[in-house]
């Protein structure tokens, strides 16, 4: 037998599968989705199997053979190899960064499989009795635990009785990777086992042992091995009257290997499905009907916020596992708090993985585990979620379906919403985008006039009410200008101001967002008009109150809180530009005693302190909670009744096409947070350009009159959802070089366009054009870490083959990157265009 491998070698030579023998040893351990070492040439390199096969076109002497297969059970299925193939032809990517981006960070690092015996199932051995199995067995418990390779070597023969013993559980893997990858030990209580007994050994104990009693009673009651940290817990017991139940002999205590479960010191108390308003029946229907019927469908949840669409998600995801099908449900990084979290785990227990960066590699790595190994039904998590390893998946669930960060920013620089209905279509499953404010892309598709696409299955959705016929909040626009004409030269308008100090008397709880972290933005000398940039980036730099620094927001280079101007060496040395830091102290200012929580990036580095920040705030421990778009998006805080948006426009004056939209997704985000429950919001927006659409449709809660505005604008200038785009940046440290290539790899496209018979944009009226190609011009950051930038931007119709060409400019470049360390990134369906 054979095996097509993709080899871990990211060239392009290497974009293409090697044929290797597979050993007769390892017939049983090699499949599709298998990860293998492999030769190749004078190095040993890890590989994925994408095809198992029986005869190769190659001289069977020349084919080298598999070395070790480093994983007991693939990592991956084979649906996920074929949607890493898509992922590569779809986004200009290498196959094996595509492959490699679906398995968890702990699978990459060195580490040794131990096989060791299992107590669990010790009662249970007596029925092993082929004469092969004892003879494993024999070994295994004579050398306490074994590693795989070791095993395998002794009994070359035994690859399907070893195989059969561990998916029966009778074997166990433990992973011992140096130092963090070994599975935590914990001490455990084994109920005796013959439970007969126990009633006359509790008979036999005296009335003051009551603790021993009590602890015997659960045991019988529960006969499953229980932890012994949370035996004491739930009985309110001490370690010694266990002890002394364990000296008799009548439990054991034994350690145990357990999953390192990040949740498990937490409770979730079960919840049961909500009776649905009327609106919610009506998009559950729909839906409902096509997990039943396993039909792909995509649908578009519009629904404001509060309209109840965590409700619609877990009762569609009971649907699903009704049918005995698995549910993806994918959310931003930053909106996977723990009460997104406490909704999911409320409703379905167990049967939920949670996935997202903050977990230890450890934790990543059980929590993957469970899915493979078909514990779980149910993933809640960040991005790569999309790619849990599950077989069955009858729907995807993708929350927020709007925001920027379901695109990776480096390669695979996949979209995690379009992986997902691939993926989805491949299964025939159904997919859902939520959001209240969907993007231009998936609401053009919906309504049925997008882009041409045979396979286009789109079918809006809409809850236009809040639960309960809560009433939206009303918005407040306020223009800073005129809050300067009338002297206020503070950050915070007059009507702003009056709502906190209302708020701190009400007792009630204020949110307040700024979209800059630090201090000041900038520093600028009132002399000579010197800023301070990096000297790596051209780029300002920000001032950090904490550390009396400035920092660079891109390569992180900090230098000294200058005293005077380093060009001219003026005193008039001056602060510009506000950001959270500075928000913070102007608010301890204003209102003494004022509890504030900030929450930026600086503030949440640390492990878990993003949910310590939200639970001190849940439980009213601060007046105001102030932060970046992080507070903008799912809280639910009942005693919420102000929302303040320090600045609108930090958002609106970035150079991005997209500016305008994100602006009203942010605002309309964060009005959201007001006045959910009972007790009424308001929202306060300040902004320089009260005129502006996005603005103004935000603050009366107009989506539609939003997206008529905005549609006719890409309309006019060709940009999403009418043409699709592929950004290229190149980088180099010499400029010369670099403007000269980046125009070569235009003209390089240009010529391949005109051989492919593609109509290009000339100017001429008379013809619609399939591609027009902006640039080469210099990146809005011309320089980030010494590295000078320029891009070029081609915009397309349809399909067009565009991809194609770009992926034939580039490889002509592949020498001169290799030789001279030239970059080229390309970027398909950009979402940052910087
Ligand atoms: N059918 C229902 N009956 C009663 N309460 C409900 C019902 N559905 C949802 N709720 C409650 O209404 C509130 C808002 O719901 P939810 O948070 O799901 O809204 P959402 O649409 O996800 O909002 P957002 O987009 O702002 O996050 C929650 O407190 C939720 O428990
Ligand atoms: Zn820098």
């Amino acid at each position: 037998m054979f095996a097509k491998v993709i080899v871990d070698v990211p060239a392009k030579q290497t974009n293409r599968p090697f044929d290797y023998k597979i050993p007769d040893v390892l017939l049983e351990w090699v499949e599709v989705g298998s990860r293998v070492a492999v030769s190749f040439g004078p190095r040993t390199l890890q590989g994925f199997v994408v095809e198992v096969f029986e005869q190769s076109d190659y001289e069977a002497s020349k084919i080298k053979s598999i070395e070790h297969v480093l994983d007991l059970e693939p990592p991956l299925t084979p649906e996920l190899v074929e949607l890493a193939h898509w992922i590569s032809e779809t986004y200009l990517c290498h196959e094996i960064t595509a492959l490699q981006v679906m398995i968890p960070g702990a699978l990459k690092a060195k580490y040794e499989r131990q096989l060791s015996w299992s107590p669990l199932r010790e009662e249970e051995e007596a029925l092993l009795s082929f004469p092969e199995q004892n003879q494993l067995i024999a070994h295994i418990k004579n050398k306490g635990s074994v590693t795989f390779e070791a095993l395998l070597a002794i009994f070359p023969e035994q690859g399907p009785w070893i195989k059969q013993l561990l998916r029966t559980g009778f074997l166990i893997e433990s992973q011992i990777v140096k130092d963090r990858m070994a599975k935590k030990k914990v001490l455990t209580i084994f109920p005796p086992t013959d439970l007969s007994q126990l009633a006359s050994q509790m008979e036999q104990l005296s009335d003051k042992a009551k603790r021993q009693k009590e602890i015997l009673q659960f045991l019988l009651e529960n006969s499953q091995p229980i932890p012994l940290t949370e035996l004491m817990l739930k009985l309110d017991v001490g370690a010694s009257a266990v002890k002394s139940l364990a000296d008799k002999g009548w439990v054991e205590l034994k350690e145990i290997e357990v999953y390192r479960d990040p949740y498990a010191n937490r409770s979730f108390p079960r919840t049961q499905p909500l009776l649905f308003t009327e609106e919610q029946q009506q998009v559950f229907n729909p839906i409902s009907e096509a997990v039943r019927a396993s039909r792909h469908q995509v649908f578009l949840l519009h629904g404001v916020t509060g309209s109840g669409k965590t409700e619609v998600y877990l009762q569609s995801i009971q649907q699903c596992l009704d049918q005995d099908k698995e549910a993806i449900v994918l959310v931003p990084e930053i909106s996977l708090t723990p009460q997104m979290v406490e909704r999911f785990k409320g409703r379905f227990g167990d049967k939920v993985a949670v996935l997202h960066s903050r977990l230890s590699q450890g934790e990543r790595y059980d929590e993957w585990r469970k899915i493979s190994l078909k514990q779980v039904m149910v993933v809640i998590g960040a991005r790569s979620a999309v790619f849990a390893p599950f077989t069955k998946l009858g729907l995807i669930i993708i929350d927020e379906e709007h925001e920027a960060s379901y695109k990776q920013e480096e390669s695979p620089k996949y979209h995690a919403r379009d992986v997902a209905i691939e993926r989805a279509r491949r299964q025939n499953a159904s997919v859902i985008l939520g959001s209240a404010t969907p993007s231009l892309e998936s609401y053009y598709q919906a309504i049925g006039t997008g882009i041409p696409n045979e396979d286009s299955n789109y079918k809006l959705l809409t809850m236009a009410e809040r639960v309960q016929g809560r009433p939206m909040p009303p918005v407040h626009i306020v223009d800073m200008r005129e809050e300067l004409k009338e002297g206020n030269r503070s950050m915070f308008s007059r009507g702003l101001y009056k709502a906190i100090e209302e708020r701190l008397n009400k007792k009630e709880q204020t949110v307040l967002l700024l979209n800059r972290r630090g201090y000041s933005t900038f520093v600028m000398c009132r002399t000579c008009g010197y800023t301070v940039g990096c000297p790596h980036c051209d780029i300002s730099l920000t001032y950090h109150q904490n550390s009396k620094r400035l920092r660079c927001h891109y390569c992180g280079y900090t230098e000294p809180q200058p005293h005077e101007c380093p060009s001219c060496k003026s005193e008039h040395i001056r602060y510009f530009g506000t950001g959270t830091q500075k928000v913070e102290d102007e608010l301890s200012k204003l209102f003494p005693g004022i509890r504030v929580i900030r929450m930026d990036v600086d503030t949440t580095t640390e492990k878990g302190s993003h949910e310590k920040w939200l639970n001190l705030f849940r439980d009213r421990k601060a007046d105001v909670l102030l932060g970046t778009q992080m507070v903008a998006k799912g809280l639910d805080f009942p005693d919420v009744t102000l929302v303040g948006v320090i600045a609108a426009d930090t958002v609106l004056n970035l150079p991005d096409f997209r500016a305008g939209e994100r602006t009203f997704q942010l605002l309309t985000q964060v009005a959201g947070r007001a006045g959910r429950h009972q007790l009424p919001g308001e929202v306060f927006i300040q902004t320089y350009t009260p005129e502006h659409y996005s603005i103004q449709s935000a603050s009366q809660h107009d989506y539609h009159a939003f997206i008529d505005t905005e549609l006719d604008l890409r309309h006019s200038r060709g940009y999403p959802p009418y043409y699709r785009l592929i950004l290229v940046t190149l980088s180099h440290e010499q400029l010369a070089l670099l403007v000269r290539t980046a125009e070569s790899y235009v003209s390089r496209i240009k010529e391949l366009a005109r051989e492919a018979g593609i109509i290009m944009y000339t100017g001429n009226s008379n013809q619609v054009p399939e591609l027009d190609i902006m640039g080469p011009v210099a990146s809005p950051i011309p320089r980030i870490k010494d590295r000078y930038r320029f891009q070029c931007m081609l915009k397309y119709r349809g399909e067009a083959h565009i991809s194609n060409l770009v992926r034939k400019a580039t490889a002509f470049f592949d020498d001169l990157c290799r030789q001279q360390n030239l970059q080229i990134s390309v970027d398909v369906d950009p979402q940052l265009l910087q």
